[in-house]
């Protein structure tokens, strides 16, 4: 991130919220999303705990998602997504080619869907990947 508190942060499958209330001291707004309701009370909790007022979290099945999603935030600047062993839904995946973040950062706990992933991801342009 610039570090200007100017960049907006789309943070899918966040969980409890961990990687973009990481984030949010240096960004504008951050925007999770994420499957379990449960999850999502936590992320909301541990942003009060700490005191974080600029992160949103919605409880949404991101293999189900339609037209409609992304009219709810504004255009991300930086998309963290960290998804679980089965990868993106390809709806996921064509959101994602649509909206032309300047920058995507792909977590994986799985180098299969990983590589599956970003080869959609990365047709065509430059790919930078580490592998920690
Ligand atoms: C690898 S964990 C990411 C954890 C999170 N980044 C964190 O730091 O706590 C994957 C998360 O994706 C969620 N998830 C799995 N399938 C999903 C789906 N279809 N839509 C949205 N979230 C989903 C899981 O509940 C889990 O919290």
């Amino acid at each position: 991130l610039k570090g200007d508190g100017s960049e907006i942060v789309l943070d899918l499958f966040c969980g409890t919220g961990t990687i973009g209330l990481t984030l949010a001291r240096s960004a504008k707004h951050v925007y999770g999303y994420e499957v379990v309701p449960e999850a999502i009370a936590d992320a909301q909790k541990n942003a009060q705990l700490n005191g974080i007022s600029n992160a949103t979290f919605v409880q949404g099945d991101l293999n189900k998602i339609n037209e409609t999603f992304g009219k709810e935030f504004p255009k991300p600047d930086i998309i963290i997504s960290d998804p679980n062993r089965p990868g993106m839904h390809m709806k996921l995946i064509k959101w994602l080619l649509e909206v032309k973040a300047p920058r995507i950062v792909y977590v994986s706990c799985n180098p299969a869907t990983c590589a599956r992933d970003l080869d959609y991801l990365c047709h065509g342009v430059v790919c930078l990947l580490l592998l920690l």
